[in-house]
Parts: structure tokens; C-alpha cells; sequence
């Protein structure tokens, strides 16, 4: 039974615009996703629909053998921009995880579980911060600001991780950083990961998988192996490929071609 499937999902915004079109896959428990496509192909609806914060208007969203309907607890989100309180330690932010599944009351009057504790502490050492959890996340970088990011996400103890261009805001190196993190945490708690990413030389070195969205359409769907320069160049160029010979090995395009 898959962790997570898509059953010929649609969805069409205001009558008109396509933002997917007849989608469907499955991932099994425990994949590294990595979805690739110009600006506004759709990446953004597919992590929407799979969280259950946009329904679809044609379609279904199964996880874990049960239909997503509205906003799932069980989701965490990891997003470009952090949203972290940067007046508030890492611990504090990553113990916010927890806020979906306790008592909202309880948590607003910091009466977090002794075991929400030890998750966000469990949380901030897989993604190297236990050092630095009583620091304030306004005095952190923006990588590690990333990395409570997650830790709060995966305070959520979700089912599945969906991560939303998690790392274009930062330098390669802290990019890569943590990606690394990021991939860690997934394997170590078995869990089904579905990042987009712009950047193609870092999704390939951490991709399991990879998705090619392009117009709303499912293009492409394979591994490292899979994902030749050619096929990079039909996700972010379409069918004619990429006539000026731009290198995407490095970096995608600033914007895509897809109509918006
Ligand atoms: N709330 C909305 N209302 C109307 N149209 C929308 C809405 N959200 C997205 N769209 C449209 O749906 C299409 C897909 O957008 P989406 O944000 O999913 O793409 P994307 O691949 O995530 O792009 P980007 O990489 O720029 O974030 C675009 O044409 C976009 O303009």
C-alpha cells in the first residue's frame, strides 16, 4: 500500500486556469520526492492539494489509505519563508509543531507535554541544533532558521513531509546544507518526503525521485538515472527544448515559460 497516491487529480482555478491537470502517482513509505517545473507549472497547487489546504476540483488524494479532506495534522510543511516567531528561542518555535495535535489552550499558556519537549529537542538534534535551541531565531541565518523550520515540522510527528521550495532563499552552501539535514531526517523516521525545488544540481544530489511538472501535466517521473540534461531541458523548456543551450545543470531558469 503506497504512503501516498494521486488519483487523476485536477485542479482548476477561477473556471479557467489548468493548475493540474489529470495528475496521478503513488509514493511508497519512506521516498525522497523532488518536484521539478518552471514557475507556476503547478508545484505549488500539488504540495496545496496533497496538505488537503486546496481541494481538488477533479480527483483524490489518498495518504496513508485515507482521503485527504481539509487541512491534515499529519502533514507537516516546511515553506521558503520560515514563519518562525523570531522573538522565540528554536526550542519554542520547534515545540509550535506540537500546537496541532495538543490543546491549543494548554500550549498558548506554555504548558507544552514532557513529551512535546523531547520531540522538539529530539527534532532540533536531528537537524543540529540541540547546541543552539535556547538561541533566538531572530539572531539565526537564514540556513538555520530553515533547519527550526523542519524541526518544527517534524515536532508534528507528520506522515508525510512536504517542503516548498525550502531552500531558495539561501547561498548554495547552506542550500545544500540543509537539504542534507532535510534528507537525514526522512530517513531516520522512515518518512515520505515531497520537496519542489528550483535548483536541478541540488535536487539531483538528493532526490530519490524525481517529478516533472510542466502546464498543470505530470511529464516526467524517474530517478537520478532518469533525469538526463535532455529531459531537464523538456520540464523547464517544453517540447522545443532549449534552444538558447542554457546550462540548468547548475541552476534552473529564473522563470519558466509556463503561461501564468
Ligand atoms: N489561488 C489561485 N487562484 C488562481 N490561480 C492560481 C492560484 N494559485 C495558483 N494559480 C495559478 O495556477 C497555476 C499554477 O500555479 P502554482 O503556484 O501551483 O505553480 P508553481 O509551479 O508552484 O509556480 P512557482 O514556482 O512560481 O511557485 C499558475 O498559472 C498560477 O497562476
Amino acid at each position: 500500500m503506497p504512503a501516498v497516491s494521486l488519483e487523476n487529480v485536477t485542479k482548476v482555478y477561477g473556471g479557467d486556469t489548468v493548475a493540474l491537470d489529470d495528475v496521478s502517482f503513488e509514493i511508497p513509505e519512506g521516498e525522497f520526492v523532488v518536484l521539478l517545473g518552471p514557475s507556476g507549472a503547478g508545484k505549488s497547487t500539488m504540495l496545496r492539494v496533497l496538505n488537503g489546504l486546496t481541494q481538488p476540483t477533479e480527483g483524490e488524494v489518498i495518504i496513508n489509505e485515507k482521503p485527504v479532506r481539509g487541512e491534515r495534522s499529519e502533514v507537516g510543511m516546511v515553506f521558503q519563508m520560515h514563519y518562525l516567531i523570531e522573538s522565540m528561542s528554536a526550542f519554542k518555535n520547534a515545540l509550535t509543531g506540537g500546537l496541532s495535535r495538543s490543546n491549543v489552550a494548554q500550549s498558548l499558556l506554555t504548558m507544552n507535554s514532557e513529551e512535546d519537549k523531547r520531540a522538539a529537542l529530539e527534532a532540533l538534534d536531528t537537524v543540529g541544533l540541540l547546541d543552539e535551541a535556547g538561541q533566538r531565531a531572530g539572531s539565526m541565518s537564514g540556513g538555520q532558521k530553515q533547519r527550526v523550520g523542519i524541526a518544527r515540522a517534524l515536532v508534528q510527528q507528520p506522515d508525510l513531509l512536504l517542503a516548498d521550495e525550502p531552500v531558495s532563499s539561501l547561498d548554495p552552501k547552506a542550500a545544500k546544507d540543509v537539504m542534507r539535514y532535510m534528507k537525514e531526517a526522512a530517513k531516520e523516521r522512515d518518512l515520505t518526503t515531497v520537496a519542489s525545488l528550483h535548483q536541478v544540481n541540488i535536487a539531483r544530489e538528493f532526490g530519490d525521485r524525481f517529478l516533472g511538472v510542466r502546464d498543470g501535466e505530470l511529464i516526467f517521473d524517474g530517478d537520478r538515472e532518469d533525469l538526463t540534461m535532455d529531459v531537464v531541458d523538456r520540464i523547464y523548456y517544453g517540447e522545443e527544448g532549449n534552444e538558447e543551450g542554457q546550462n540548468l545543470a547548475t541552476t534552473a531558469p529564473e522563470r519558466g515559460d509556463a503561461d501564468e
